[in-house]
């Protein structure tokens, strides 16, 4: 089945700077994809390229199979968009805005009805679908246009920072929500965000953005594999004594890259699993092993390291 994403070779160039550069991009139909950069990187204009809002100055773009700069409104129709900035009617109560957006989109009123109660349910807002939503909270607001997004039965949607300005507690309940979505009425996610551990939570693949050019996409496993090749597996010993010649027994080992001493044993970076081979090591030294475990490198360090490495690069 072909992507229902796809971009191919796409650049937009605002006078002579690019925002978006030479970017080629597939997301399959029920992905969770996470589009992930620093302000300027270039998400926003990409986004806006796909639902067939901004031309780009070369490249194609398909959503849904269908090309968005030559059908925008075909685009339109099975994409929603939930900007960063969204806005209701103040003066009109949850339901009457979810109504409102269906009648926009030319939804039968009965019809429209009961989906704005399906999904005032499934967001949790039922209680709250007979008030205004000049009086909803920033996270009710989040929800309420998650449900609006919803309206139109979309096959994809595509979100930014939905999160922002929610506390901890509402952020969990809204990522949550997202993802039982897609996994229930199986829609493509598209999720533009800054936060590192919540993309990290919800999102099948990601793409790392850097001043208009995608750096790096795949799942964390995969980035993680690519970036920290000599060293992606950590074990993590707790041992009690450490002295300098385990770690001199361990340092070498064929695949180990690096041996850290800490508070309570050992952290071994390897280019394998060698736990096992660990474990021995220490015990035949003589030392008492309390814990080993694996340790997976987390979206963070996958960040930082593109970072790191890239501000290398441009000092020199
Ligand atoms: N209409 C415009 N005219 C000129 N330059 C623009 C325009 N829109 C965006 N840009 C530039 O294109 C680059 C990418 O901007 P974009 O808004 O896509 O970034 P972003 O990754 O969405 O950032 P943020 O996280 O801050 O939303 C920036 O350098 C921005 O200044």
């Amino acid at each position: 089945m072909a992507p229902i994403i796809q971009l191919d070779r796409v650049s937009k160039q605002y006078d002579e700077q690019y925002a978006v550069k030479n970017l080629s991009l597939s997301i399959e139909k029920g992905e969770i994809f996470g589009l992930l950069g620093p302000n300027g990187a270039g998400k926003t204009t990409t986004i806006l390229m796909m639902l067939g809002l901004s031309e780009p100055t070369s490249g194609k773009v398909r959503v849904c199979g269908i090309d968005s700069l030559r059908q925008p409104i075909e685009v339109k129709k099975r994409v929603g968009y939930l900007p960063d900035n969204l806005g209701f009617y103040q003066h009109m109560t949850g339901r009457e805005n979810l109504i409102y957006t269906a009648e926009l989109n030319q939804i039968p009123r009965k019809e429209a009805l009961e989906r704005a109660n399906y999904l005032l349910e499934k967001v949790n807002l039922t209680d709250a679908a007979d008030k205004k939503t000049g009086k909803y909270s920033r996270g009710m607001k989040q929800r309420l246009g998650l449900a609006d997004v919803l309206m139109k039965n979309p096959e994809v949607i595509i979100l930014d920072e939905p999160t922002l300005g929610i506390d901890p507690e509402g952020v969990r309940e809204l990522l949550a929500l997202i993802k039982s979505l897609s996994e229930e009425e199986k829609i493509t996610v598209l999720l533009s965000s800054h936060h590192l551990h919540q993309v990290q939570q919800i999102c099948d693949r990601v793409g790392i953005f850097v001043k208009g050019e995608l750096l790096a996409e795949g799942t964390i496993e995969s980035l993680a594999k690519q970036l920290f090749q000599q060293d992606s597996f950590i074990t993590r010993v707790k041992a009690h004594p450490v002295d300098g010649k385990l770690l001199e027994k361990l340092e070498q080992l064929d695949p180990v890259s690096k041996v850290e001493e800490t508070a309570d044993g050992i952290d071994v970076y390897s280019s394998a699993n060698i736990a096992s081979l660990i474990s021995r090591i220490i015990v035949e030294h003589g030392a008492a092993l309390h814990q080993i475990s694996n340790e997976n490198y987390g979206l963070d360090e996958i960040y930082h390291r593109y970072f790191e490495g890239r501000d290398e690069h441009e000092s020199r």
